[in-house]
Parts: C-alpha cells; sequence; structure tokens
C-alpha cells in the first residue's frame, strides 16, 4: 500500500507513453494516488485537496527528464512542495529566550508527551546552550505529575521548584517567577496540567497562568502519532492561548507524520522539535526533509531524481562541449546557455561571481541586460524550427519576421541575437582550435563541473595566462582576461524600443 507509491506512479505512467513535457492529465491521474498516500499518512482531507492542486498547477507543463519515470518525477515535485509546507520561517529549533528569566509554557492534552518533553528541552537548553534553567510542574490534579518532573529534573541535572501542598497554578507560577528571578536562572519552564479534552475551566486555568507570565515561548506539545486529532488540538490551543510553536512527540512509533502537514497548513505555527522516543536525549530539531521522506514513504526516490537531473546536465554539456569544440555552436546551444544564465541568477549574478569579470558586468547593467532581456531571446529560439535552431543562416527576410512576431519581439532583435550567436560560434571556433585538446577544452573542463556550469569553477577553470596567449592568438582581442571580457555588439541594446 503506502510504500508503493511509486510503484504505484510508475505503474499509472507506464501506461501513458507520452514525451516531452507532463500534461495535465499525466499529473492528475498522478495526483490522484499522492492525494490518497497523503490522506494515508493522516494528512486532513482539505489540507491534502489543497496542497494536491497546488502541486498540480506546478507539475504540468514540466518538461519529462528521460532517466526517470514521470511518475519518479511527480513524487520530487510533490516532496520539494512538502517541505515547503512543512518548513516554518526562522531557524529550526530556535527559541527565543533572551532576557532573562525567560519563560517557557508547555501547554498539551494529557498523555502527549509534555512532562517528558519539558525535561528533554531543558537537558538540552542546560546542555547545548549552557542555559540556567529551572522547571515547576502546575499540574495540581496529579500529584504523581509534579513528582515525575522532580525525579527527571534530578536524572538529567536541572533544579525543579519545590513542591508546595494546596498551592493553585497561578500561585505556583508566580512562586516559580519571582524563583527564577532570584536564583539568576536564563529560563523557567512551566508545566500545564494536562487534559484528556479541550475542557474550558483547564483553558481558563492556563490563560491565568499565561497571563502572569507572558510566555516567550509557549509549545504545544502533541503526540504525532494521534495524527487528525492532533490538528484540532492545536486549533484550539492556538486561539484560546496563543502558540508559538508545536514540539510532535512519538515520532519513533510507525505514524506517517501526516499531521505535521497538517499542523502547519492550519496553523501555520512552526513544529520546532520532534520527540524520538522515552529517553531524555530523544529530542531532535524539527527537519522538514525527514518527515516529506516520511510521509511519502520513500526518501531515496528524490536523492534518484536529483542525480538523474545531474547526469542529464553534465551529459548535455558533455555533448554541447563536443560540438563547440568542432565549431558547431547552434542555436540550441545558444538557448541553454541562456538558460543556465537564468539558473545561475542572471547574468549579472554570474559575472559577479567570476573574477575580472567586474567590467563587463557594469557594461550588461549599462546594457539593460536582465532575466528579462534573457527570457525573451530564449522566446526567440524558441520560435523557430528545429532546422532553423540547427542552421540559423538559413532563415529569410519573411521567416525572421513570423519568428519575431511569434515572440512578441522586432526583427531587429532577431537580428542582434543572431548576430551575437554568430561572434560566439567564430570565437568557439577560434578556441576549439587552439593548442592541442583546446584551450575550449580546459576552460570547459571548468565550466561543466558536475551537472552543469559551475561559475566558481568555471572561473577557476581558466588559467588567466592561457587566456591571455589564446588571445593573442585570435589576434589580440583578449575574449576573458585584461580589462575584461567585451560585451559582442549585438548585445546591447536588446529588447529596447528604438
Ligand atoms: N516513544 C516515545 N514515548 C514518549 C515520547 N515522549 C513521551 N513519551 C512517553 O509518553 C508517556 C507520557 O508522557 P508524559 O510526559 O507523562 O505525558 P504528559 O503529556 O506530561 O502527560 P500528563 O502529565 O498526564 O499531562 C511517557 O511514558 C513518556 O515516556 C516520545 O517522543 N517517544
Amino acid at each position: 500500500m503506502f510504500e508503493n507509491l511509486s510503484e504505484r506512479l510508475s505503474g499509472v505512467f507506464d501506461r501513458l507513453t507520452k514525451q516531452g513535457a507532463l500534461s495535465e492529465d499525466d499529473v492528475k491521474t498522478a495526483l490522484r494516488e499522492v492525494r490518497v498516500a497523503l490522506l494515508e499518512a493522516d494528512v486532513s482531507l482539505p489540507v491534502a485537496r489543497d496542497f494536491v492542486k497546488a502541486v498540480q498547477e506546478q507539475a504540468t507543463g514540466q518538461a519529462v527528464t528521460k532517466s526517470i519515470t514521470p511518475g519518479q518525477q511527480v513524487v520530487k515535485i510533490v516532496h520539494d512542495a512538502l517541505i515547503d509546507v512543512l518548513k516554518g520561517e526562522g531557524e529550526p529549533g530556535a527559541l527565543k529566550i533572551d532576557n532573562p528569566p525567560a519563560p517557557i509554557l508547555m501547554v498539551g492534552l494529557q498523555g502527549g508527551g509534555k512532562t517528558t518533553t519539558t525535561a528533554k528541552l531543558a537537558k538540552r537548553l542546560k546542555e547545548r546552550e549552557g542555559k540556567r534553567v529551572l522547571m515547576a510542574s502546575l499540574d495540581v490534579n496529579r500529584p504523581a505529575a509534579m513528582e515525575q518532573l522532580a525525579i527527571l529534573g534530578q536524572q538529567i541535572g536541572v533544579d525543579t521548584l519545590p513542591i508546595v501542598k494546596g498551592e493553585d497554578p497561578v500561585a505556583i507560577t508566580k512562586r516559580a517567577k519571582t524563583q527564577a528571578g532570584l536564583g539568576g536562572y536564563d529560563v523557567y519552564m512551566l508545566d500545564t496540567a494536562g487534559r484528556l479534552s479541550i475542557d474550558e475551566e483547564l483553558m481558563q486555568q492556563v490563560e491565568a497562568v499565561r497571563d502572569v507570565v507572558t510566555p516567550r515561548e509557549t509549545l504545544l506539545v502533541v503526540d504525532g502519532l494521534t495524527g487528525q486529532d492532533a490538528v484540532h488540538t492545536a486549533e484550539n490551543f492556538d486561539e484560546r492561548i496563543g502558540i508559538s510553536g508545536v514540539v510532535l512527540t512519538r515520532m519513533d512509533g510507525d505514524g506517517r507524520g501526516g499531521a505535521a502537514l497538517s499542523m502547519r497548513a492550519v496553523t501555520g505555527k512552526p513544529i520546532k522539535f520532534v520527540g524520538l522516543g522515552e529517553k531524555m536525549d530523544a529530542l531532535e530539531t524539527f527537519e522538514p526533509e525527514r518527515i516529506a521522506g516520511r510521509i511519502l514513504g520513500m526518501g531515496d526516490i528524490v536523492a534518484l531524481v536529483e542525480k538523474a537531473q545531474e547526469t542529464i546536465e553534465a551529459e548535455q554539456a558533455e555533448r554541447m562541449m563536443k560540438r563547440m569544440a568542432k565549431g558547431q555552436f547552434n542555436m540550441n546551444d545558444l538557448k541553454m546557455q541562456l538558460e543556465q544564465m537564468i539558473k545561475m541568477g542572471g547574468m549579472q549574478g554570474m559575472m559577479g561571481m567570476m573574477p575580472g569579470m567586474g567590467k563587463m558586468a557594469k557594461q550588461v547593467e549599462d546594457a539593460g541586460l536582465d532575466d528579462k532581456m534573457l527570457k525573451q531571446q530564449i522566446a526567440l529560439i524558441q520560435s523557430m524550427t528545429k532546422k532553423e535552431r540547427a542552421n540559423p543562416q538559413l532563415l529569410q527576410a519573411s521567416r525572421k519576421k513570423r519568428i519575431a512576431k511569434g515572440a512578441g519581439m522586432e526583427v531587429s532583435d532577431l537580428n542582434k541575437l543572431m548576430k551575437m550567436h554568430r561572434q560566439m560560434s567564430d570565437m568557439m571556433k577560434k578556441m576549439g582550435k587552439m593548442g592541442k585538446g583546446g584551450m575550449l577544452k580546459q576552460a570547459m573542463k571548468g565550466m561543466m563541473g558536475k551537472g552543469g556550469m559551475d561559475p566558481a569553477a568555471m572561473a577557476q577553470g581558466m588559467d588567466p595566462k592561457a587566456l591571455e596567449a589564446a588571445a593573442k592568438q585570435m589576434g589580440g582581442k583578449n575574449p576573458f582576461g585584461g580589462g575584461g571580457m567585451q560585451l559582442p555588439p549585438g548585445l546591447s541594446g536588446f529588447g529596447k524600443k528604438k
């Protein structure tokens, strides 16, 4: 069943033989399976529905990567979207506990793991952040609960507020506040009474306690195995008390962790920690990746997909390099380069990272070259037929008009693009011929590290001396070194209305 989501998706896609891009129908079919999987993982229905809808919009039209199945690709898209939802703002696991003594209020249902989590967190703050912590139990209904906290405190070497029989929770809270101030504690943690379900009297009690101390953090402790109930609990506590974060316990069990997703979607509050056992060390910072993998039941697929994409990019780059060395730099290659540029943060971003490119970055800026322009150039190339892309010199005036119109641009823009392509392809040819193996090869080796062009590696791959020498051979015009690369004249003013 659940573990087989990827198999289920592969099955769905094996029946479809579409290539190229994920069609709306493909994605719909796959996402039906994903929705079932989410529900099985205890994600609430409205949350699953909204999530799937958002993913559908994102996935439709994505290019299919050939070395993985479309099913796996959808899983990857779903996985990334899950992480987006699960990720809260700010650093995971960080607590606002400056300005000592900082009060932390622990709330939750009975048996959810509140007392255990209070002690685990106190230990963590003491050991990892060197904080002096005081713990106090406010559970006047169950003396055993107070004892439990005192015993845990002894175990982990953290102080607990002495138990005074007959005191009410507000009185204990005031005593804890005073004691924390006098005793020089950094943090004091208030472990409120558990309740079997949301009950008015106990809620009022927690409100009264909250108003005495104004907690820096109010952490809701919920049992991750209770699934949808946990979400109702969170909604209720947030409405009445106002929570700042969630701790999901019993994530060492075999629950699917769907509650985490629903909780994030419904309350918008960050999940800060997860409890992974009964031992005092079994508390970890919440990691969206782990839960996402768990909800989908297949962490390895994502790694596989990422690897496949990397390989494909590297293969493409290698093929391009071989063609370029032979002077075959066609419009498809140019398009690929433009796309890479956008991926790397646009031309300016890319040049900013490369030594000696400062001057050109300025030229780029002055010429008004930005992502929009790169996209316009890509649109022009996309309007060409396969044949034209391979052989742009074939383009007749009438076709040029049609292509420019198709991309919403002027013929002059297309001419500029073609000029740029010609210049680049001439340069590639010259560089390809130079030296044995060619300096192009050397430069490209740097550029095409793993999976595409890495600007840092690119800069490293280009030995300035080799570039200088190459430039001399090319007739004195230094393509990269010296005063920096000159912009091909065709590039400036692209897309600008005359
Ligand atoms: N496996 C596992 N057990 C846990 C975890 N957290 C807590 N527990 C266990 O759950 C049980 C209940 O935990 P408590 O801390 O007593 O729960 P509580 O919410 O404080 O309950 P009340 O004090 O009755 O309100 C204990 O036996 C804990 O050891 C966890 O992350 N994993």
